[in-house]
């Protein structure tokens, strides 16, 4: 179903770097009575209505006071970021919360993987354990879940709804696995509705990812092949046509975080 079909342009976010040749639908699947449930919250949160089993962002009422410059406006919408690991997201995203600490919210994804140095449990991730992620995700507690580098990483609905509940726009920091998981489940069109905006971090090319990874000085030479390995696969499909809603190549940073920003706020960034 093309996106356009769906949605009244004056509904869309402006983007950059469209590529909207397949783009997803903006359904948004529940697989059991108590994750429809979970899904109805955290999409009336979000401020969509079902419309026949599709979803309709709602405008701003005329009565919704008008927000005072310079802040920007747009309408309320998950933003999922991918990307290789080591392209750049969590730089991006830094910038990005620093600047606007009020108006997003990071949804902390659970993941199997040991903590980096300088990394607390609740902040970046919600630490935890395999036998415990699984019987999790069986619960339907997970909106999205996948295995990456031999660790289970996820984004819960709790997660989602703790930063909606903060009324802040929720970013989703998550792997393409987890990205294809979803929007799978958007084609199928199972249940309850809404429809992210997709955004693929780049590194320029794979021996820079490489550097940067090494530079990093997270990884053994193990995880770092694991990594680089999928980064291949994750770029390929990444670049392909109508995955994704914007790519941003990570080759300068202050260029690409003016390109995150042009993705969100459109013309309409302070
Ligand atoms: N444009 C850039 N130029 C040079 N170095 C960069 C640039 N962007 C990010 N880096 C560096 O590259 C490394 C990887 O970046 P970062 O940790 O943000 O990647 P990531 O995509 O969040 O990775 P992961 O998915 O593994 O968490 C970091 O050391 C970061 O400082």
């Amino acid at each position: 179903m093309s996106l356009c079909r769906v949605y009244p342009r004056r509904l869309l976010l402006p983007l950059s770097y469209r590529t909207f040749a397949s783009a997803p639908s903006p359904v948004f699947a529940a697989n059991s009575t108590s994750t429809r449930t979970k899904a109805k919250r955290v999409l009336a949160a979000v401020g969509c209505i079902s419309v026949g089993g599709l979803a309709l962002y709602r405008t701003m009422s005329s009565d919704t006071p008008a927000p005072s410059p310079p802040k920007p406006t747009f309408v309320p919408r998950p933003i999922v970021i991918c990307g290789p690991s080591g392209s750049g997201k969590s730089t991006l995203l830094t910038r990005l919360f620093k600047d606007y600490p009020t108006e997003f919210g990071f949804s902390i994804s659970h993941t199997t993987r040991s903590p980096r140095p300088g990394e607390t449990n609740g902040k970046e991730y919600h630490f935890t354990d395999r036998d415990s992620m699984l019987k999790s995700i069986s619960q339907n507690e997970f909106l999205e879940h996948a295995e990456f580098a031999s660790n289970l990483y996820g984004t819960s609905f709790k997660a989602v709804q703790s930063v909606l509940d903060a009324n802040k726009h929720v970013i989703l920091d998550i792997d393409v696995q987890g990205v294809q998981q979803l929007q799978q489940a958007i084609r199928n069109g199972k249940g309850f509705t809404t429809r992210p905006l997709f955004i693929f971090v780049a590194p320029p090319d794979v021996g820079v990812l490489e550097r940067r990874l090494r530079g990093r000085g997270t990884e053994n030479e193990s995880s770092l092949k694991k990594r680089l390995e999928a980064a291949t696969r994750e770029l390929e499909w990444g670049l392909g046509k109508g995955n994704v809603d914007v790519v941003i190549v990570n080759e300068d940073v202050d260029r690409a975080y003016e390109e995150l920003k042009r993705a969100i706020f459109g013309d309409n960034k302070v």
